[in-house]
C-alpha cells in the first residue's frame, strides 16, 4: 500500500537537494557563482589592488551607462541579470518537477528515460518572464496550453500565455506585474507629422509595457465590450492620435452617433460630417460615403496600389458609435428598411475600403451575427470586457479564448483594457487605451477641430493633453 502524505508533503514539496545539485551542473549558473570565490582567492594570494581597480572601473562604467542611457541600461543590463536570476534560481530548479506533476512527460520505451520539456532560454522585462521550451517528441503545444491554469498557480503569476515559436518550441509567458493597472495618459503627438505614422497610431500600452500601436489606414476596426468596458476610450484615443492630421487636412472623420450624440457630441468639431438624430440622414451619409469610395477608387485606379493620405485624397475614417442601434434596434417597418440600407452601405464600405483610403471604426455592445452582419470584414477586432467565453470567440475568432483572450475575466475596475489580435501574431495581446476626460475631449475638439482654417502640415501646433490643474504631466510608461 502506498504511503499517505499529509501536511506540506500532501501539497507536493520539491525534492530540494536534487534540484540544487542538478542546477549546479550547469555552467550558466556555476561560472558566475564560481567567479566570486575565485576573485576572493586571487585577492588573498595576489593582493587586492587589481580586483579593486577592476571592480571600480566596472561600477563606474555601469553607473555612467545607467545615468546617461537609462533605457539601454535597463534592457541590456537590468533585464538580462533578472533573466539570468529567474532562469537559474526560479524556473530551472522547479521545472523538472512541475512538468512531471502536470503530466508533460513521456517515457522512451527503448531506454526507459523520462523526457520532459526543457528550458532553452529565459527573457525578462519589468512585467514578464518568457521561458522558451524545447518539447520532446510526444509532448504537444496544445498540451502545454492545457497546463496554463496549473502553471499560473505554480509560478504564482497573474496570467500565463503560451505561443508557439516553431514546431517543437514554445514560449511560455509568465505575466508577473501588470503595467495596465493604472490609468494611461494620451501619448504626446509627434513633433513633425508623417503620414507613414498613420500605420501605427499610439492608443495606449500593451501588457509588456510597450506602446499599443493601431493601424487604421487600410484596416476596418471593430470594438466590442459590455456597457462600461471603455469602448469610448479606444475611440477618443484614436481621435486624439489623429487630431493633428485632421487639423492638417490629411484625415477626414465622419461621425455617426445613433445614441443621440451622447458620446460623439463632446468632440463635434473634429467631425467633417456628423449625424446624431436622424436615422435617415445616417443611412444617407453611409450611402454617400460608399459612392465617394467608388469615385475615389476610379480616381486612384492605375496610379498607386497602396494609399498615401494627402490633402487632395485625405484618409476618410467613418466612426459609428454603437452599431447595434442601427442594425437591429430601429423600430417599425421603416426602421427595418433603413437598417437594410445601412447594412448594404456598410457592406460596400467594408468590402472595398482599404485601398482607396477609407476605414470604418465601429463599436458595439454585442457581437452576434444579427448585430454585426459583416463581422468578418472588420480586419482589426478589439474585444474589451465581455460576458462570457462564447462572446470572446465570436469577437476574436475561434480559439482566441484558449490562446489567452480572457475578456470575460477583465475586471470592472479596469475599463479600457482589451485584447486585440495584432498583424502577424496568432496570440491576442492585452492592451489598455489611454483615457481622456470629457474636458480633455472638448479641448482637443476646439484645438484641432475643423472650424479653424486648415494649417500647413509643417506648422501644426502641438498641445500637450496631459495637463492636470495646469501642470504638465509627462507621459511615457504606463503611469
Ligand atoms: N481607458 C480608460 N482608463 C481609465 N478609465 C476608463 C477608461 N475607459 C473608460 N474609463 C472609465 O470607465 C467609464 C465607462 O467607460 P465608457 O463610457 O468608455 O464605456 P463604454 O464601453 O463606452 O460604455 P457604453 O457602451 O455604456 O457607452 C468611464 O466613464 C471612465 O470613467
Amino acid at each position: 500500500m502506498g504511503k499517505i502524505k499529509s501536511g506540506r508533503k500532501a501539497a507536493g514539496d520539491y525534492p530540494v537537494g536534487r534540484m540544487i545539485a542538478s542546477q549546479l551542473r550547469h555552467p550558466g549558473v556555476m561560472v558566475p557563482l564560481l567567479g566570486i570565490p575565485a576573485l576572493g582567492v586571487y585577492g588573498v594570494t595576489q593582493g587586492w589592488t587589481r580586483p579593486l581597480i577592476g571592480a571600480g572601473v566596472l561600477v563606474t562604467v555601469l553607473a555612467v551607462w545607467a545615468l546617461v542611457w537609462r533605457v539601454s541600461f535597463r534592457n541590456q543590463v537590468v533585464y538580462r541579470v533578472k533573466a539570468w536570476y529567474r532562469r537559474w534560481f526560479r524556473y530551472a530548479p522547479r521545472w523538472w518537477f512541475w512538468m512531471g506533476r502536470l503530466g508533460l512527460s513521456v517515457t522512451d520505451e527503448m531506454t526507459g528515460w523520462i523526457l520532459r520539456p526543457r528550458i532553452l532560454k529565459v527573457r525578462s522585462t519589468g512585467c514578464i518572464d518568457s521561458v522558451l521550451l524545447d518539447l520532446p517528441l510526444g509532448v504537444r503545444t496544445d498540451q502545454v496550453m492545457q497546463a496554463v491554469p496549473d502553471l499560473r498557480h505554480a509560478a504564482k503569476a497573474r496570467r500565463v500565455a503560451v505561443r508557439e515559436l516553431e514546431p517543437g518550441q514554445v514560449w511560455v509567458d509568465f505575466f508577473t506585474a501588470d503595467p495596465l493597472r493604472k490609468t494611461i495618459l494620451p501619448a504626446l503627438h509627434p513633433v513633425r507629422l508623417n503620414v507613414r505614422d498613420l500605420d501605427g497610431l499610439v492608443l495606449g500600452y500593451c501588457e509588456d509595457g510597450t506602446p499599443w500601436r493601431l493601424k487604421v489606414v487600410g484596416r476596418h476596426v471593430f470594438v466590442c465590450g459590455v456597457s462600461g468596458a471603455g469602448k469610448s476610450s479606444v475611440l477618443w484615443s484614436l481621435l486624439w492620435a489623429l487630431a493633428p492630421y485632421i487639423k492638417a487636412g490629411l484625415v477626414v472623420v465622419h461621425g455617426i452617433d445613433p445614441k443621440g450624440g451622447m458620446e460623439l457630441d463632446f468632440g463635434r468639431e473634429l467631425f467633417d460630417r456628423y449625424e446624431a438624430d436622424d436615422y435617415e440622414a445616417m443611412a444617407e451619409m453611409l450611402e454617400q460615403d460608399a459612392d465617394y469610395l467608388d469615385d475615389r477608387t476610379k480616381l486612384l485606379r492605375g496610379k498607386a496600389r497602396t494609399f498615401t493620405a494627402s490633402r487632395e485624397t485625405p484618409f476618410v475614417l467613418i466612426v459609428i458609435d454603437e452599431l447595434m442601434q442601427l442594425t437591429v434596434l430601429l423600430p417599425g417597418p421603416e426602421g427595418r428598411r433603413l437598417s437594410a440600407r445601412i447594412e448594404v452601405a456598410l457592406g460596400r464600405l467594408l468590402g472595398k475600403g482599404r485601398a482607396p483610403g477609407f476605414a470604418v471604426f465601429a463599436t458595439s455592445l454585442l457581437v452576434t451575427k444579427d448585430v454585426v452582419t459583416w463581422r468578418e470584414l472588420f480586419s482589426t477586432k478589439i474585444a474589451m470586457r465581455l460576458d462570457n467565453e462564447a462572446q470572446v470567440e465570436m469577437a476574436l475568432g475561434e480559439g482566441a479564448r484558449d490562446l489567452g483572450a480572457e475578456c470575460d475575466r477583465i475586471p470592472e475596475s479596469l475599463p479600457g483594457v482589451a485584447y486585440v489580435l495584432q498583424e502577424g501574431k496568432r496570440e491576442p495581446v492585452r492592451v489598455r487605451a489611454a483615457y481622456m476626460s470629457d474636458d480633455a475631449i472638448r479641448d482637443m475638439a476646439t484645438t484641432y477641430g475643423l472650424r479653424g482654417a486648415i494649417e500647413p502640415v509643417d506648422s501644426v501646433t502641438l498641445i500637450n493633453p496631459n495637463t492636470v490643474d495646469g501642470e504638465v504631466v509627462e507621459s511615457g510608461e504606463a503611469a
